[in-house]
């Protein structure tokens, strides 16, 4: 470093680093001063060049990790390199409902499913910015195969080639390390040594200096978080003795993985870093949520991805053509192909299959087919697949993932197992500093120092396995065959099991019978047998006790017992009128599952009325649906239908366009969030101008949007918190729903500026019967004017402004109005700030109110003796 007397510069590396002085000064920690004591200038001096090559040994290790990570990651899977086989993903957003106290235990409950069109906008995984309000948390969520983990790993390959310069260091951490549970770690070694991205280090006190010194610049990552074993108790509050001992001296070399993985989470540890954990949306996690601020989800491929994905796969410009050709023209296929992980199944079959005739049809086929051609076709395959098959049902029975290692399990099998990826190989390699780990009570799985490998399509040999069989444990890959505590299997688990049985029963018998030893007639009869068994069950379903998803698992079964006619029948005939799929979030499989149930309804003479609202329905499907011939009315997200409708326009679909437009429904309407208004508002003034956005009008709008026309109803829920965002906008759309009865505005904030926009408002609703503005901070003002326009209502019989600020000036105006408003049988001004005059004057006025049958009055500021003259004068007086 030192050239000619003079400090040569270090190399910078592509990103800066943070505080790097500060960190080399920590680094000079007594403990790594120079032993030598020189005079001052020769001191400040030597610090210079000591602080260099601090500098120069933490970029050094940042540039050997970037190369490990790239190195390390350079695979989606065997075969696959990401930087030829990637195709870019879109992550959308997603929201918690906060409504009130949130009890609810699972993660999906709590979610809000957004619409199709609000989820096309493009969402980057960091912001980018490092205000306080930057993303620092951040969850993401995906079903299996849906790409997370490779999302994961493409951000370490755009980190390890500089493209997310706000992070000089990511760490991995990995949920199998759990098992060590010795308390022999610092954060240091935690993230220098038991990552799976950290190459060695040189200087470690240095990097780890770095690391704290700025915070902010590392990012952590949990890859399949809910995969962790009982992962909720890491995120449950430490003993305050731990915290404080963490807190104080985080080098020590004196806590479990655990420790530190909770104290990382619960933001003790680096609270300034960023986390990105991913998970399976089904899990149990609200505590999860309670911390992120940002909640992303996988959406999945789009069609143009799966061209693009195929493109890649062929690299054979005539392979490719044939390829796509092919999966055009199988739809169930093509829409599986929306989850990368099966759409990468997709092409191996495709690959493999010489004519659309024996494409699959079903998922079932799918995975049949893709076992069964996991090489060629060889009975013996079969056979070990058979005996796989028993193990796995050991283990499912045993509650147990390991296999059992005193079983005698054939070099075969496992052989078998590891190539086609069933099993995975823990191999155990003592580390020096781990060799006396001990195990958690009970765990046999996994030690500190292993490596897991995942030997698909490996080149491993029977020979291989019996060298290392006596260090190695073999674990089912598969999540649901993996043991996980106590907890029961997954909801998506258990149903792709039901799925699947369904489908193998109903598989082409001469197929399936090669994995079993029965013989022929015996095998027959027990297919036959269990088939009866499913059909009764499925037929003897009350379909209209059944939730959303129950009924979309039904669609599922019946179509994976593809050609059973007889079960397809008694589904279409069953299924209810109204069908709702409200709260469940429906893929492009899903749909296509229930639009094959709804035809077959219609070949019987059936029509439906659809519910589609939160269930995130693409666009694509939203048509598909909408265009079947027997749906009488359907409801979804307005956005989503407004976009249907706009390129329907665009298409020239003349006819459809009159169906979509003419069978959309939103009545009743209830608005929780701040886009169902945004939404909202967007239709109504489609429905007055009578054209969509950007285009002349329209002749099928001719006479405004039936949907609004037809809205009776309007609860607005938004709450306190989010009503104010979005009240301009409601009192701008108001009069644009000429039709409206039933107006619910409680505990909105309205406020008296609200009263009298919404007075204004209210000239325009001829029909309102109901109108609630209970809760809403609206004092003598707003009752004032809104008093004013309350006589031209003629249809209001029920007005509610209880739990206000209305004193006697209020409740006058009040009085006044009654005798002149023709319907109103009950009024509601209880809890509000009038006294003895006000309740005086409103008793007075409702004796020349025949109509009214109720006027609910009572707060603390009205005597009760007052009250109960009043009552004793009038029986229509009430008190609650
Ligand atoms: N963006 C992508 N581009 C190309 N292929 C992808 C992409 N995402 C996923 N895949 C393919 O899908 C497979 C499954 O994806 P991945 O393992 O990332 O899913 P996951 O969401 O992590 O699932 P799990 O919850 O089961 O861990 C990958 O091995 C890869 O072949």
């Amino acid at each position: 470093f030192v050239v000619g007397g003079t400090v040569a510069p270090v190399q910078m590396s592509s990103s800066p680093l943070g505080s790097l002085s500060e960190a080399a000064s920590k680094a000079m920690s007594p403990t790594c001063t120079s032993p030598v004591s020189p005079g001052n200038g020769e001191h400040r001096y030597l610090s210079q060049i000591f602080l260099l090559v601090v500098m120069k040994n933490v970029k050094d290790y940042i540039q050997e990790a970037k190369a490990h990570m790239s190195q390390t990651y350079q695979d989606m899977e065997a075969g696959l390199s990401l930087s030829s086989h990637y195709v870019d993903v879109q992550v959308s957003q997603r929201e918690v409902v906060r409504s009130g106290k949130n009890t609810n235990k699972c993660l999906d409950k709590e979610l809000v499913i957004k619409g199709d069109t609000d989820r096309q906008k493009t969402m980057l995984i960091f912001d980018g910015s490092n205000g306080e309000k930057s993303r620092r948390y951040i969850l993401l969520l995906g079903n299996a195969g849906m790409g997370k983990t490779t999302l994961i790993k493409k951000l370490c390959i755009d980190w390890s080639r500089d493209c997310i310069p706000q992070f000089d260091f990511v760490f991995l951490l990995d949920g199998k390390k759990l098992s060590v549970t010795e308390p022999v770690y610092s954060l240091q070694t935690l993230l220098l040594n038991l990552s799976s991205s950290a190459p060695s280090c040189v200087d470690p006190e240095a990097v780890y200096a770095q690391i704290l010194a700025a915070p902010k610049r590392v990012l952590i990552i949990f890859d399949g978080f809910d995969e962790l074993r009982n992962y909720e108790t890491l995120l449950q509050a430490q003993e305050k003795d731990l915290t404080a001992s963490l807190q104080k001296d985080s080098k020590a070399k004196t806590f479990t993985v655990r420790q530190l993985y909770s104290a990382i989470l619960q933001r003790v540890l680096l609270p300034g870093c960023t986390l990105l954990l991913s998970t399976r949306p089904r899990g149990t996690a609200s505590q999860l949520l309670r911390r992120t601020d940002s909640l992303l989800e996988m959406c999945g491929f789009t069609p143009a991805n799966v061209e693009t994905y195929l493109s890649q796969y062929f690299s054979d410009p005539g392979l490719r053509e044939s390829a796509l050709e092919s999966l055009k023209s199988m739809s169930y296929l093509n829409l599986l192909c929306w989850n990368p992980g099966l759409c990468r199944l997709v092409c191996l079959i495709l690959e493999q299959s010489r004519s659309v005739d024996v494409l699959p049809r079903t998922l079932t086929g799918l995975c049949h087919q893709v076992l069964s051609s996991g090489g060629e076709v060889v009975t013996e395959d079969f056979d070990l697949l058979s005996q796989l098959s028993s193990l796995a049902w050991e283990g499912v029975k045993a509650n147990s993932s390991i296999l059992p290692t005193g079983r005698d399990i054939s070099g075969k099998v496992k052989a078998f197992g590891l190539r086609t990826g069933l099993f995975l190989s823990h191999q155990l390699r003592a580390s020096p500093c781990l060799s006396n780990s001990t195990k958690e009570e009970g765990e046999n799985e996994t030690e500190a120092g292993e490596t897991e490998q995942r030997t698909e399509n490996s080149e491993r040999t029977t020979n291989d396995l019996t060298d290392h069989q006596n260090d190695q444990i073999l674990l089912w890959a598969n999540p649901f065959l993996q043991r996980k505590g106590r907890r029961r299997p997954q909801r998506e688990e258990l149903e792709l099991t039901q799925r699947f049985a369904v489908g193998l029963l109903f598989h082409n018998r001469t197929e399936l019978q090669r994995f079993h030893t029965h013989t022929e007639t015996a095998f027959r009869d027990m297919v036959a047998n269990k088939q009866g068994l499913v059909t009764k069950h499925l037929e003897g379903l009350s379909y209209a006790d059944l939730t959303p998803s129950q009924i979309l698992e039904a669609c599922h079964y019946v179509y994976e017992a593809t050609g059973r006619t007889r079960l397809g029948t008694h589904l279409a005939a069953n299924l209810p009128e109204f069908l709702t799929f409200h709260g469940v979030q429906l893929s492009p499989p899903d749909v296509f599952t229930v639009q094959k149930a709804l035809e077959q309804g219609g070949t019987e003479g059936r029509s439906f009325c659809l519910d589609l609202e939160d269930s995130g329905i693409q666009i694509c499907g939203l048509q598909a649906l909408v265009g079947l011939n027997n749906i009488n009315t359907y409801r979804s997200c307005i956005a989503d239908a407004i976009t249907l409708w706009e390129l329907l326009e665009q298409s020239d679909e003349e006819s459809l366009l009159q169906r979509a437009v003419s069978k959309f429904t939103i009545h009743p309407l209830k608005a929780k969030q701040v886009c169902h208004i945004e939404h909202l508002e967007k239709l109504v003034n489609i429905h007055i101008h009578k054209r969509l956005s950007d285009s002349e009008s329209h002749s099928i709008l001719s006479e405004g949007v039936p949907a609004v026309k037809e809205l009776h109803k309007l609860e607005f829920e938004l709450g306190p918190d989010n009503g104010p965002l979005v009240l301009p906008k409601l009192w701008d759309l108001l009069p644009g729903l000429h039709n409206l009865q039933h107006l619910d505005l409680e505990n909105s904030k309205i406020g008296d500026e609200g009263a009298e926009k919404l007075a204004s408002a209210l000239v325009s609703l001829p029909s309102l019967e109901i109108l609630n503005l209970s809760q809403n901070c609206i004092g003598d003002e707003g009752v004032k004017t809104l008093a004013a326009t309350l006589k031209d209502l003629p249809n209001l019989h029920c007005l509610s402004v209880y739990s206000n600020m209305i004193s006697d000036e209020g409740a006058e105006s009040l009085a006044a109005v009654l005798p002149h408003m023709a319907s109103l049988t009950d009024l509601d001004v209880k809890f509000n700030k009038l006294t003895d005059v006000g309740a005086q004057s409103l008793g007075a006025s409702l004796r020349n109110c025949t109509k009214v049958k109720t006027l609910r009055m009572w707060n603390q500021c009205i005597p009760f003796g007052v009250l109960e003259r009043l009552i004793q004068q009038d029986s229509r007086i009430l008190l609650h």
